[in-house]
């Protein structure tokens, strides 16, 4: 069954004939629980595909299906609301809360929704990513890999049904990288998670169910 749906998406920069085609075109359909890598050289575009799938970015044109909802008929609040229940995002910078300890970085997305933390979910997700002992600590304390890991449980812990992850090893050492990707290969399986990858890194995309190939906004196979 599918989740995710793009049609026809373009994105356009600026006029001609200094256009740039950022996306030409992505006819893209991604099942509930797949694993996908997107792969592509440096400016090909992929950021801006996943953007656009999170709806953290508007199309020139074409569409995008989450659950079957159109992303871009939806007003900006009610917009913001779905994407905190139905995607997590994780980035390759982290982007923790500096002032916030590891714990609150990991429920905020919940408590902004007003929701209760499920917290039996929360320690299952703490206790795979190995986090327990680093609750009360602040991001600046730790390491790269264990604030990927507090960033991976921050998108896991609103059971969301998308993950889509920006390079979400590149800046880590290649041992850390794949312990921080088997974990969120595992933590994604586990809850049953599409999990929508982007990498430069062929052995990551091995793992994956599929590999989309992305070439100058296009997808190329
Ligand atoms: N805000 C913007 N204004 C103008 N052009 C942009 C903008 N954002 C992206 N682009 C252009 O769109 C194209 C695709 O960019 P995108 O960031 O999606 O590539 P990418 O495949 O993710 O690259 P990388 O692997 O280097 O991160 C590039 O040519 C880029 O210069």
């Amino acid at each position: 069954m599918s989740i995710l749906q793009t049609t026809d998406l373009k994105k356009y920069y600026g006029q001609e004939p200094n256009i740039t085609k950022a996306l030409d075109g992505i006819t893209l359909t991604i099942g509930r629980g797949e694993f996908v890598a997107i792969v592509g050289t440096s400016g090909s575009g992929k950021s801006t595909l996943l953007n656009m799938m999170g709806g953290l970015d508007n199309p020139t044109s074409g569409s995008i299906r989450v659950k079957g909802k159109e992303l871009s008929q939806m007003k900006d609040e009610q917009l913001t609301i779905f994407r905190r229940r139905n995607i997590g995002f994780v980035f390759q910078n982290y982007n923790l809360v500096p002032i916030l300890n590891v714990y609150e970085n990991i429920v905020l997305p919940v408590e902004l929704d007003g929701d209760t933390v499920d917290q039996k979910f929360m320690m299952e997700v703490v206790g795979l990513l190995a986090l327990d002992d680093k609750l009360n600590s602040m991001p600046n304390n730790l390491s790269g890999g264990q604030q990927q890991r507090v960033a991976i449980a921050r998108a896991l812990v609103s059971k969301p049904a998308i993950i889509l992850a920006d390079e979400p090893t590149g800046n880590l050492d290649s041992r850390t990288s794949s312990d921080v990707l088997g974990l969120l290969k595992t933590t994604s399986y586990k809850f049953d998670q599409t999990l929508v990858m982007i990498t430069h890194n062929n052995e990551i995309a091995q793992l994956a169910d599929r590999i989309v190939r992305i070439e100058d906004g296009r997808i190329s196979e």
